[in-house]
């Protein structure tokens, strides 16, 4: 390891929480997915305050929202390193472009049907 990089990560030591909100910030600002994700959440956490739910069934709803975005993270520093990496085509960067996006869709499908179970059977009571 070069002398630079371990001096900057001596540095870092201790405001390692600066450092990452600094990456939540990044995604944020850079990914519209992200922003869209950001807005479902508060509505599913809004409707879940409506609806009085559970702790059981808060702590699925949490698990499901905090996995979208721990994905949708991920799959943003992937492509951050891949453009990098790979500015021109190659399979290789696709395939994990396409992987990585994968996973968002997998934990987008799962906290659908989270909230599909959670709040289907509640409207439906509702309005019958
Ligand atoms: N360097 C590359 N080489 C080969 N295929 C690539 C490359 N870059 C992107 N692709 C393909 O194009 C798709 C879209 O890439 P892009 O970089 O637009 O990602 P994205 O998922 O649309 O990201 P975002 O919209 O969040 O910027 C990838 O999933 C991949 O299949």
């Amino acid at each position: 390891m070069s002398s630079g990089l371990k001096e900057t990560k001596k540095k870092k030591k201790g405001i390692g929480l600066r450092y990452a909100l600094k990456g939540v910030n990044f995604v944020w600002a850079e990914e519209k997915n992200f922003k869209i994700h950001s807005l479902s959440a508060v509505c599913v956490i809004l409707l879940g305050f409506l609806f009085r739910l559970s702790n059981t069934e808060w702590l699925f709803l949490m698990f499901s929202i905090t996995i979208v975005f721990v994905t949708e993270m991920l799959n943003s520093a992937f492509e951050s390193l891949v453009d990098e990496l790979y500015p021109h085509y190659h399979p290789i960067a696709g395939k994990v472009k396409d992987i990585a996006a994968g996973s968002v869709l997998i934990a987008a499908i799962g906290a659908a049907i989270t909230g599909f179970i959670i709040f289907v059977p509640k409207i439906i009571f509702l309005i019958f």
